[in-house]
């Protein structure tokens, strides 16, 4: 499954910088020979009963979750997230498997008669072919399996580049795969420290027929453009900036806890993380109140210590978060709350923080914080509200709580996003579509709609009397 490569690099622990493991560091001609063997499991891997393919998935999930306290120990060594945030990634991550077990053996089609008579229309759906898969550092289970249990589940073939910082646990899912059944060269694990050649490489090459995607908006812009010379067949899961909104109608006390989940999540660095605090003015004082109290006793420390909230993946990460937060208290904000890190601990680490008196225009209003601290602006007016919530280019996530079911989905409805949580703080769910509007993305990950980015349809017109 692993390509073999002259050369490793060195995969490190955020907190300490302490070596953890090594990774071979593949080339473009090592990552095509990957696209070569998966072209070539593709005929035989796509031909096999759906039956065979959802039991082989299914395996992958025991396999997962039999592999649960190896798989979590590797995700906090290499990425830094608690212990328990690594566990419940294991879970989410083997949940894909399960799902498109159950998907495998539901591949859409169609029959219908053509209106005019003398016509049947017979649809079928295909496995679009060999899938480049590329994927983030923050979940670095859970984004390699949502592409691959879909793309496996439709009969492709894949190749997966992990994120440079956390190839390990990709690696470690590969060989789960192929002790579940995966035939050897179907799925490809290609870590690198060289991603723009190697993915270069991939999408100049006919064989790869997909781009399966989740980055930063950024560099989805870039592959985007690449993908347009092949007219490649492409899925985006990029950033978001989630408005977290506040009704004065509110249980306040569910508020606070959805808003810990939405905000402190694998260190506030998830793609669906609350970005944006929105608070009624009637109940803003009560909030930031027990809000502060909860992100005061956050234990920060290292991840397989107990502590709640670990490092951010990188020194130069953590500066750029206390940067935003200088640059809001410089425009009028106060740290109204915050956590304690103890002073032993490296620059990686980045204290939970809430913010208040933050302005519209500040940059942590407006950039991706992806770090534990939460500006809270206070709203009374919801045509002004909405403005302020959509003025932005991502449209990925969006939370609501209200004690009103009609004005949470009004408001729910008003917001651009493609998810919206109404009065809970997660939407992440492999039962249902994972993905954005506006340049958060293209297409989605989980539930049906998932699978369909790995199909494409035939119709077939039959001539009949
Ligand atoms: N929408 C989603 O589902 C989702 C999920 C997780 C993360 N994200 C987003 O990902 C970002 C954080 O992750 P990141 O820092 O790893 O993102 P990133 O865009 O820097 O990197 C993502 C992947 O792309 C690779 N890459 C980087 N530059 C490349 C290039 N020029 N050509 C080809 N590949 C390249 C990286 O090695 C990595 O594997 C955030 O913006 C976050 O919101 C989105
Ligand atoms: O970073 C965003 C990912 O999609 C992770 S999760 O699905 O929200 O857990």
């Amino acid at each position: 499954m692993e390509p073999s490569a002259d050369t490793r690099f060195e995969v490190t622990d955020p907190a300490t910088g302490a070596v953890v493991g090594t990774a071979p560091d593949h080339g473009p001609d090592a990552a095509l020979k990957a696209v070569a063997e998966a072209h070539d499991a593709f005929a035989a891997w796509s031909a096999t009963p759906p039956r065979h393919r959802s039991e082989v998935l299914s395996a992958a999930h025991r396999g997962m979750i039999a592999a649960k306290d190896r798989l979590a120990a590797l995700i906090v060594s290499e990425n830094g997230k608690s212990r328990a945030d690594a566990e419940a990634e294991v879970g989410y991550a083997a949940e894909f498997f399960r799902w498109y077990a159950e998907e495998a053996v539901r591949i859409p089609g169609s029959f219908g008669t053509a209106p005019a008579g003398g016509v049947h229309n017979i649809v079928t759906r295909a496995p679009v072919g060999v899938a480049a898969l590329v994927t983030p550092w923050n979940f670095p289970a859970a984004m390699a399996t949502r592409k691959i249990a879909p793309a496996l589940a439709a009969g492709c073939t894949a190749v997966l580049k992990p994120a440079a910082e956390t190839p390990l646990t990709a690696l470690a899912i590969g060989e789960i795969l192929l002790e579940a059944g995966v035939p050897e060269g179907a799925v490809h694990v290609v870590p690198t420290t060289s991603a723009a050649p190697v993915v270069s490489a991939w999408l100049s090459d006919p064989r790869v027929r997909k781009l399966s995607f989740t980055g930063s908006t950024g560099v989805g812009r870039t592959l985007l453009s690449q993908c347009a010379d092949r007219v490649l067949n492409t899925s985006m899961e990029l950033g978001g900036n989630a408005p977290f909104v506040v009704a004065e109608d509110a249980d306040v006390d569910a508020a606070v806890q959805g808003a810990m989940v939405a905000k402190f999540r694998n260190s506030g660095q998830a793609c669906t993380a609350a970005n944006r605090f929105y608070v009624h003015r009637r109940v803003a004082d009560t909030f930031v109140e027990r809000f502060g109290k909860a992100v005061e006793a956050l234990k920060v420390g290292h991840g397989d210590q107990g502590a709640q909230i670990g490092p951010v993946i990188s020194a130069g990460a953590a500066d750029g978060i206390r940067s935003l937060v200088e640059d809001a208290v410089a425009g009028g904000a106060r740290v109204a709350h915050h956590a304690t890190v103890p002073s032993e601990l490296p620059r990686s680490f980045v204290a939970p923080t809430v913010l208040t008196g933050v302005s519209h225009d500040a940059a942590i209003v407006r950039e991706e914080i992806f770090g534990p601290v939460a500006p809270v602006l206070v709203w009374e007016d919801e045509d002004e509200l909405i403005e302020q919530a959509n003025a932005t280019e991502y449209g990925l996530a969006a939370y609501v709580y209200a004690g009103s079911a009609d004005a949470a989905m009004r408001i729910g409805g008003r917001l651009e996003a493609g998810m919206v949580g109404i009065n809970r703080g997660l939407v992440s769910d492999p039962s249902a579509p994972f993905g954005g509007v506006k340049q958060s993305g293209l297409g989605r990950e989980g539930a049906e709609l998932g699978l369909e980015e790995y199909l494409e349809p035939t119709y077939f017109s039959v001539a009949h009397t």
